[in-house]
């Protein structure tokens, strides 16, 4: 098999790989998969990519203590969060409960919160602070449907999601942000999207940042692709110069596929 050749760091940007598990897997089934995946990767591919995954908030407690307890240099976070710190809110959970359990990221603003959970960009921008305010990262998704992309105003349709989202933050506040790209259309249906179609948005997400928050925060923030994303995929996705990892869903709940997409990552083969 053809080694594929490391990938060099952009601007210090650590490759990130994102496993979001959506609504699959109990919390044995998720030990059962963060075990077999610490045990597939080598430390220094750890170390060259980091590789994070995402289960259900049923889930995290038992992440959380087999991460801890076996020293695993592998990350975790949660799918949503309230925008609401405490309250009579039945059925959700907030940012100070994720933080409580060492979460590092919280997904915000994924299309299937915003179309099946009618999400709208308030709501995610009420989130992304919500997240902020307990230190967590924000995994903020922005993407087109199908009727936007044949429009051809894809790449405002996502500028736009990002401007919105981060309305009234600083700089600072969205330094340690990090941006996923998941067209609406590529997720879940195995159509990817093209590397050039990745880079195009990718790179006009980082030129806004960079806009709106100066070079040096543009250039910091990882900005990952989403959608139909597989190990045989993977190294052409990353190779856009703007694309610092992926957000993967389905193939992210099998070990060896997703240990494969972090080790291209990584640099490895
Ligand atoms: O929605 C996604 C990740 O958040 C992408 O899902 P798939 O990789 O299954 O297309």
């Amino acid at each position: 098999m053809a080694r594929t050749r490391p990938k060099p760091p952009r601007e210090g940007r650590r490759p990130l790989i994102a496993g979001n598990w959506k609504m699959h897997l109990t919390h044995l089934e998720a030990i059962g998969l963060v075990q077999k995946l610490a045990f597939s990767l080598t430390e220094a591919q750890l170390d060259a990519a980091e590789v994070v995954v995402v289960p259900p908030f049923t889930a995290l407690r038992s992440v959380q203590t087999l991460v801890a307890g076996d020293k695993l240099e592998i990350g975790y976070g949660a799918q949503d969060l309230s925008a609401h710190d405490s309250g009579a809110y039945t059925g959700e959970v907030s940012g100070a409960m994720l933080a409580a359990l060492a979460c590092r990221y919280v997904l915000v603003g994924h299309s299937e919160r915003r179309t099946l959970h009618g999400e709208d960009d308030a709501v995610v921008a009420a989130k992304v602070q919500a997240a902020l305010r307990h230190g967590l990262v924000p995994l903020l998704c922005v993407g087109e449907g199908l009727d936007v992309r044949r429009a051809g105003s894809h790449v405002a349709h996502c500028t736009d999601q990002l401007d919105l989202a981060l309305a009234g933050l600083t700089a600072e506040q969205v330094a340690d942000l990090v941006v996923a790209y998941e067209p609406v259309w590529a997720i879940g249906t195995g159509e990817v999207a093209t590397p050039d179609d990745a880079q195009e948005v990718c790179g006009a997400l980082r030129a806004r940042l960079a806009e709106r928050y100066g070079p040096e925060t543009g250039a910091a923030i990882r900005i990952l692709y989403g959608g139909s994303v597989k190990a045989g995929n993977t190294a052409g996705i990353l190779a856009g110069p703007d694309v610092d990892g992926a957000l993967v869903g389905g193939a992210s709940l099998d070990a060896d596929e997703f240990a494969q997409i972090c080790r291209t990552a990584a640099g490895g083969s």
